[in-house]
């Protein structure tokens, strides 16, 4: 029982480390079009923006919270990572 919900846990995860690694290279992209235009790395409108987008997107509510501070994760991970490659 155990060991299958891992297994089904395992597939999802393989499924968004290539999704993760997907959005990494859309920041490649954004880190090189904001080098070039001289834009700053945050854009809190934006994150705004992302975060509405998940919010509207989740359809069990009791996950909200936690799916939405995953998002602010992930884009603070973005944020540390363009700056380590600009
Ligand atoms: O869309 C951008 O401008 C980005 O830099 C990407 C991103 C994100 O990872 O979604 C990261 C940092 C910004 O503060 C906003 C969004």
């Amino acid at each position: 029982m155990l060991k299958e919900i891992r297994e089904e846990v395992n597939q999802i995860d393989q499924e968004l480390v290539r999704l993760l690694e997907k959005r990494y290279a859309c920041v490649d992209e954004i880190v090189r079009i904001k080098k070039e235009q001289h834009i700053a790395t945050l854009d809190s409108t934006r994150e705004q923006e992302v975060l509405k987008q998940v919010a509207d997107l989740v359809e069990n509510k009791d996950y909200e919270i936690s799916i939405m501070r995953t998002f602010q994760d992930i884009m603070d991970r973005s944020k540390e990572y363009q700056k380590q490659n600009k």
